[in-house]
């Protein structure tokens, strides 16, 4: 436990700014220990894209950035993407080069193995979110869909430390939600990932998380287990709806939205 506190992810307070408008103010994060799935909420325009580009060292902040003692945000940005992976909103471009050959681009930043290990890493990942049958199609050739899957290979391929995914459920349909969300939860596990991900649907988040940040106009609502966080008090806040969180009939939680508060 106390190697996992070591080696969490810490950040802030975080001041992050377009020109003069301030977007984030005092934000601060953490600590996320190895191993955890954090839901990033919030509703549009709050500061969620900011502030995962802010810990991927795309957007500059005002405050320190750690992962355990390595000062993340003092870093050059060939350095720190080797301990972060950042997967933005938009789908990976549609380039005329197959899937299996992006993953590999992706995964030559650190990996030291030999070429046909190579091949058979980025084939595993390809086949864990279910697209292997891709492999050799070209990416301006794959629905929307399949290209964030594409995306998400090419983003796992790095064996990133802190994992940073800006809605990567937006353009799958409801099975492969939930497969990826379960791949997610194993792969974070498994390789001791602090895997952060901005969700917008908060029964998802609810259910699949273990900790959310909910952010609104540029402040941190409210951070910690995400039971503690969504709630019908918070909800109320961020997003202006009335909601309930009921208990289903498999015992786990489940939200209800009733209306706009
Ligand atoms: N490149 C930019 N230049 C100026 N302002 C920006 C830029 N990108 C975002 N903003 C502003 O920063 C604020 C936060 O935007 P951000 O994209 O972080 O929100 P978000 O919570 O991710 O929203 P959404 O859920 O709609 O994706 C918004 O008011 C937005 O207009």
């Amino acid at each position: 436990m106390r190697e996992a506190i070591q080696d969490s992810l810490t950040a802030g307070p975080l001041t992050i700014s377009y020109g003069r408008r301030r977007i984030l103010d005092g934000v601060t994060v953490g600590p996320l220990p190895p191993g955890s799935i954090t839901a990033l909420l919030g509703a549009n325009g709050s500061g969620k894209s900011t502030l995962l580009r802010a810990l991927a060292g795309l957007k500059a902040a005002d405050g320190a950035i750690s992962l355990g003692d390595i000062p993340l945000g003092a870093l050059a940005p060939p350095e720190r993407a080797r301990y972060c992976a950042y997967m933005p909103q938009t789908l990976p471009p549609p380039i005329r080069m197959q899937t299996l050959e992006t993953v590999l681009v992706a995964m030559r930043t650190d990996n030291r193995s030999r070429k046909s290990n190579h091949i058979a890493q980025a084939l595993k990942i390809l086949s864990d979110l279910g697209i292997a049958s891709l492999a050799h199609h070209y990416l301006d050739e794959l629905s929307g869909g399949q290209r964030q899957l594409a995306g998400l290979a090419q983003a796992l391929a790095r064996s990133p430390r802190v994992l940073l995914l800006d809605e990567p459920l937006s353009a799958l349909d409801l099975r492969h939600q939930l497969e990826v969300m379960d791949l997610l939860r194993d792969e974070t596990a498994s390789r001791g990932m602090i895997t952060i991900i901005v969700l917008h649907d908060l029964g998802v988040a609810l259910r699949r998380s273990d900790q959310a940040i909910l952010l609104a106009e540029g402040h941190v609502v409210s951070a910690g287990p995400v039971n503690q966080v969504v709630t019908p008090e918070h909800l109320r806040r961020a997003f202006g709806v009335e909601a309930r969180i009921e208990i289903s009939s498999d015992g786990r939680p489940m939200l209800l939205v009733d209306g706009v508060a």
